[in-house]
């Protein structure tokens, strides 16, 4: 697809051209050129987006002003901090662009806070109906002194990138950096698996952002259901009650974080359940070194050679092995929206444990936007 860059005109009013700060604002976006041709990195913005929900709160000059140099479809999150100049990021541009030359104050921040009504213990918030996600920072007396807007979408055709790996019942874990798209592509997944595999799935939705704020399910999880779970540190007990209650074949977790969420996914798995979940991490081996989560890739212990065995190895008589087979038989990182590596947890595990690169499965996007993939790769 063809990109070409245009100007866009986020503050059209003259004053801004005496500005000191006006260099700020003049920033080239990526933009589609075709408008008929959609494609998911250029998302479209549909219905499902329902973007102008998530303007609403926003105090009504900077709602005004982000509409002026509008481009929706890129639009990833706009941040409101007190005493600074509100901004917006965009997705392929590097840095913010700043909705107005007047820093956020304490009025603007609480008008969107009424807006959005109560903010759960995740210091979390949704807008009934929509994927959108509203986080807060608080001062250490517990007043309001930020706010992120996140856009959240349902993205179709994403799911292309491994489409064929649900195909095996096996359960995968995605990690990635922050905003790099994992709970979008968890909501797709749900879609897919219920809908297109006909499979019972149950969405552990911790702050409603899979299948969004409000009692009913947002439609892009399509027939999945989803439960909700009334404060983040009881997530493990919900994803056990799930497993109990509604005999899913595939429960759906996000932000897989503390030992209880770690162990639930244990005996979840153990169970013959299919797992999708997202943790924190960039690569499997920050999972592996992580105490917390190491189990989901099988854990680590230290194991103590004998002489002759450790002469035949040519290794220390001190090593470490996985423990045991993983909860998660394959591993995503997703290192960026198109670039994903997949792991075959077991045999990376042991390879990693031993010092060596293990044969990957690199998963792209092309100049087409094909996927495609590459086996058998030794990468970095
Ligand atoms: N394929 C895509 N096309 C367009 N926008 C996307 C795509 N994937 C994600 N996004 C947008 O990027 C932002 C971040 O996505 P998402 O919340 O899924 O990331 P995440 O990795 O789960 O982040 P976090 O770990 O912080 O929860 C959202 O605004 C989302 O709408």
């Amino acid at each position: 697809m063809s990109m070409t860059s245009t100007l866009v005109p986020l503050l059209s009013c003259s004053k801004l051209l005496t500005n000191q700060r006006n260099s700020l604002f003049l920033v080239r976006l990526p933009v589609c050129s075709s408008s008929k041709k959609k494609h998911s990195h250029c998302v479209s913005l549909h219905d499902d987006d329902d973007i102008h929900s998530l303007l609403q709160i926003l105090p009504p000059d900077i709602h005004e002003n982000l509409v002026l140099g509008w481009n929706g479809a890129q639009l990833l999150e706009v941040i409101l901090d007190l005493g600074r100049l509100p901004q917006a990021h965009y997705l392929g541009v590097s840095g913010p662009q700043y909705l107005r030359n007047s820093e956020v104050s304490l009025q603007e921040l609480e008008y969107a806070q009424d807006a959005v009504g109560e903010f759960g213990g995740d210091n979390r918030a949704g807008i009934t109906g929509t994927l959108h996600r509203i986080s807060a920072i608080r001062s250490k007396n517990g007043s309001l002194v930020g706010l992120t807007c996140r856009v959240g979408r349902a993205v179709r055709g994403h799911i292309a990138m491994v489409q064929d790996l649900l195909q095996y019942g096996k359960s995968i874990l995605f990690v990635g950096r922050p905003g790099v798209g994992k709970t979008t592509v968890m909501r797709e997944i749900a879609r897919v698996l219920s809908d297109e595999h006909l499979k019972r799935v149950v969405i552990v939705d911790t702050s409603n952002e899979i299948g969004g704020d409000g009692d009913i399910p947002h439609p892009a999880i399509g027939r999945a259901r989803r439960v909700q779970v009334p404060q983040p540190s009881m997530q493990h007990k919900v994803m056990i009650e799930a497993v109990e209650n509604h005999m899913p074949e595939v429960i759906i977790v996000d932000e897989i974080g503390t030992e209880a969420e770690v162990q639930a996914c244990r005996s979840i798995a153990e169970r013959g359940i299919m797992l999708i979940g997202t943790a924190h991490g960039e690569q499997l081996e920050n999972i592996i070194k992580n105490p917390t989560l190491s189990s989901l890739i099988g854990g680590v212990q230290t194991v103590t050679l004998g002489d002759q065995e450790a002469r035949s190895r040519n290794s220390k008589k001190s090593i470490l092995e996985r423990k045991a087979p993983p909860t998660f038989p394959f591993v995503i990182e997703m290192r960026e929206r198109h670039y994903w590596i997949t792991h075959r947890t077991e045999k990376s595990v042991d390879f990693i444990l031993q010092n060596k690169r293990p044969l990957v499965e690199v998963r792209r996007r092309d100049k087409q936007f094909n996927v495609v993939i590459e086996r058998w790769k030794q990468i970095d």
